[in-house]
């Protein structure tokens, strides 16, 4: 069984990696993911500057999934340059930068400095930043989307990617891919993003679970599974040659096989890596490896995309 995969100039040994936020704010944790069974790395969302991000406790785990409300914890722009100047690229696993500024300018002043670096690494914008106070995430405003967008394509002319947040409309589905449509150089997204403000409550303690927002937290897990899987294979019909990579839900094997059924490139592990730790990533490989050898298929291609409607 080959799990091998090709994209964007790039070959990867299999198609797991993590998803941006975990087990990625230090190098020690970045460390630890590149040199795991991953056959790729992405950073902690960053900022120009660091960020201490919201109070604790800010992170929950439940018996299925788990709730954040983190606050963009990271150690800053330069940071994450800084790691991706060292990283070691022949190794042949790729890095992915994630970039999440506060403001529009934030990301731009981001982008251009990455763009003058010249580096092998790919930004991954995430697009759950916060927009104008009283409007709504950037990624559920759609013309501020196309705008920023628009801006960043300006200053930044190399392949790029975009994190999405969950969308829940089929409407919403078509405005966001006609304005993705319009950016030949983004060349992936990467769905999807935690549900936003969900509430986990502990019964026994009468109360919330994480200290922010008096309790309001993305979901990860379990919980975002079948969310994860509608937007990854929406976006598989609506984007024609771009790529989509997964990310949501993935405890095993089967639901690796899932993202990439519904036409996910490769697919990226959050909650379950926070809980299980880096050997999560060999674990779900020797899980994908013997369903695909059950199934009698050789290599993903043979079934990505390749989801049955009735
Ligand atoms: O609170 C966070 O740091 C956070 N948490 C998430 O679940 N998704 C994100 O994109 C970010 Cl930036």
């Amino acid at each position: 069984v080959d799990l091998s995969v090709s994209w964007l100039g790039l070959a990867m040994a299999n198609p797991l990696y993590n998803a941006s936020g975990v087990m990625c704010r230090s190098v020690a944790e970045l460390e630890q993911v590149r040199t795991s069974a991953a056959a790729a790395v992405i950073t902690k969302s960053c900022t120009p500057q660091p960020r201490t991000g919201n109070p604790e406790p800010r992170y929950c785990a439940t018996a299925l999934g788990s709730i954040n409300s983190m606050g963009l914890p990271n150690a800053g722009y330069p940071y994450y340059l800084d790691y991706a100047r060292s990283y070691p690229y022949a190794a042949g696993k790729p890095l992915f930068l994630s970039l999440s500024g506060m403001t529009l300018q934030e990301n731009l002043d981001m982008l251009s400095d990455l763009a003058a670096a010249q580096l092998p690494c790919l930004p991954e914008v995430n697009l759950s930043c916060p927009n104008l106070p009283g409007k709504p995430q950037l990624g559920y405003d759609f013309q501020a989307c196309h705008e920023a967008l628009t801006q960043m394509a300006r200053v930044y002319h190399g392949p790029f990617g975009v994190k999405l947040p969950p969308y829940f409309d089929p409407v919403h589905f078509a405005r966001m891919a006609a304005v993705l449509n319009a950016f030949p150089a983004l060349r992936f997204v990467t769905c999807i993003n935690s549900i936003g403000n969900g509430l986990v409550i502990d019964v026994d303690r009468e109360s919330v679970v994480i200290k922010p927002k008096d309790g309001l937290g993305g979901l990860g897990g379990s919980y975002v599974l079948p969310t994860a899987l509608a937007n990854v294979r929406e976006f598989y019909r609506l984007l024609p040659g771009k790529h989509v990579v997964g990310c949501g839900g993935i405890n095993s094997g089967r639901e690796a096989f899932m993202h990439i059924l519904a036409g996910a490139t490769a697919v990226q592990i959050g909650t379950c890596l926070y809980e299980e730790g880096e050997g999560a990533f060999a674990r779900i490989l020797d899980e994908l490896r013997a369903l695909m050898a059950h199934k009698g298929y050789q290599r993903l291609d043979d079934f990505r995309g390749k989801l049955k409607t009735l």
